[in-house]
């Protein structure tokens, strides 16, 4: 099976959960936009929901398929939210952020009573870290951030560099208006507390860190769709 079917499927797998009268959350990335053609094909079928989208990408997908959008200032609270993810660990904590969509993303997981997270299996590992970790920054002050962020590598033991997404010539502008450096750090063994001393650097906005967050996963592979639920 292709990657792309495996995606599709846990992606169909997910729009099942969802019944009308919902409040969703929609998540960003190739993933995620089966869920939201999949969602979309539900909606025109009579499935009453209403979402609000975690990227302008999603957005305008979104009202492609004809999907009611709100706002977390309209609807702060929401039922769930259905987003993919670049690495799953068996505590279900996440890196996301590939897409660099991250920092709406967490701030609709954290507004919904329950995220699922929807991936083919490539996606699942025993220690998060090999895919680089995103790290949204604001642009002002960036050498200084960097090297508060290094600081914070080298306190926790962590090695590895930080690359300027885009390049220093033209860096990837986040939907916020924000830049990433993408941390380079092959293992990241205890995630919670690279977690809490990065939200402690001043100039760092969010990082693509997802703990505690996702309730369940609908992992695809060669086999079919598999759910996972947080092993402690
Ligand atoms: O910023 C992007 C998001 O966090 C995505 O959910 C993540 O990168 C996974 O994307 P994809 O489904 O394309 O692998």
């Amino acid at each position: 099976m292709m990657s792309e079917d495996m995606k599709r499927l846990a992606a169909e797998r997910a729009v099942a959960d969802v019944t009308s009268g919902m409040k969703l959350g929609i998540g960003t990335g190739s993933t995620a936009e089966h869920f939201v053609r999949a969602l979309g094909a539900r909606v025109r079928e009579g499935l009453q929901v209403i979402g609000v989208p975690t990227s302008e990408r999603t957005r305008a997908l979104a009202e492609a398929e004809g999907i009611p959008l709100t706002t977390l200032e309209e609807t702060p609270a929401l039922d769930l939210t259905v987003d993919g993810a670049d690495e799953i660990d068996p505590a279900l904590s996440l890196i996301k952020g590939g897409g660099g969509a991250h920092l709406r993303e967490k701030i609709v997981a954290a507004a919904s009573t329950r995220m699922i997270v929807i991936a083919d299996s490539s996606k699942c590992v025993e220690t998060l870290g090999k895919f680089p970790l995103p790290i949204e920054v604001v642009p002002f002050g960036l050498g200084a951030t960097r090297i508060a962020i290094g600081k914070v590598f080298a306190d926790l033991g962590l090695s590895g560099d930080l690359r300027m997404r885009g390049g220093a010539e033209h860096p990837f502008v986040t939907d916020g208006g924000h830049y990433i450096l993408d941390a380079h750090l092959g293992a990241i063994p205890d995630p919670q507390a690279l977690a809490a001393a990065l939200v402690a650097v001043p100039g760092v906005v969010e990082h693509g860190l997802f703990i505690g967050l996702a309730a369940k996963a609908y992992v695809a592979g060669p086999d079919g769709v598999f759910e996972m639920t947080a092993r402690a």
